[in-house]
């Protein structure tokens, strides 16, 4: 059965938990967006942890440099899953495995901006990441002639565990999904929505009739 993952890229620890509350009946991961570990500190990562121990935690790190370290830290605050960039060397990338085996958690390859993602993403599976995102980070979708359906046209084609990120709705979470990603993550979908736990929830239903 495909995953849910709602991206919260808000600002404070107050309003992350807010959204969270609302949504988390209807996914089963919670990433905390990269700006909100980087206003919070790894103490919002504790603090997700904390109101939602049933739920898998992803501190969206996007890791450059010290993969172990960093890596390291965010499993140490409650994070279940830390990303690393793609575009950073192996070693950062293995370093992060050797944190999330001391730890018995896992690893995401985040592709955002790396030329050939599915390439990429084939490289680092045998590294022993958990899974790759094939992510279109917000710059590349406020670019003119941003389509998702690149994602998923690399997801049908990947041939190894991916995550698809980059404008997932409601509109397109049947063709991620379907194209054979094991999460669709959505951000501005769920925590922009009027009613983000009604928006959550018609994630939810789309992704489980796939
Ligand atoms: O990872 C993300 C981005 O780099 C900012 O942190 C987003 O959470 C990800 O792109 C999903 O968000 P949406 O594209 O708004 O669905």
């Amino acid at each position: 059965m495909a995953k849910l993952q709602v991206a919260i890229d808000l600002l404070t620890t107050e309003d992350a938990l807010a959204l969270a509350a609302k949504v988390a009946p209807y996914v089963d991961i919670i990433e905390l967006g990269t700006p909100l570990i980087k206003n919070m500190g790894s103490g919002v990562i504790t603090a997700m942890k904390n109101a939602h121990p049933d739920k898998l935690v992803f501190a969206d790190l996007k890791t450059a440099d010290a993969g172990e370290l960093e890596a390291d830290i965010a499993f140490k605050a409650g994070a279940d899953l830390v990303t690393v960039m793609g575009a950073a060397g192996n070693a950062t990338i293995i370093g992060a495995v050797k944190a999330a085996k001391a730890h018995g958690k896992g690893v995401v390859v985040d592709t955002i901006g790396y030329p050939d993602r599915v390439k990429r993403a084939r490289e680092v599976t045998d590294l022993g990441v958990d899974f790759v995102e094939l992510h279109a980070g917000l710059d590349e979708q406020w670019t003119a002639g941003y389509s998702i359906q690149v994602l998923i046209d690399e997801a049908a084609r990947a041939g190894v565990p991916v995550s698809v990120a980059g404008g997932v709705n409601l509109s397109n979470v049947t063709e991620v999904i379907k194209a054979g990603a094991q999460v669709a993550v959505a951000g501005a979908a769920i925590y922009g929505a009027e009613d983000p736990a009604a928006a959550a929830k018609a994630l939810r239903e789309a992704v489980d009739a796939v």
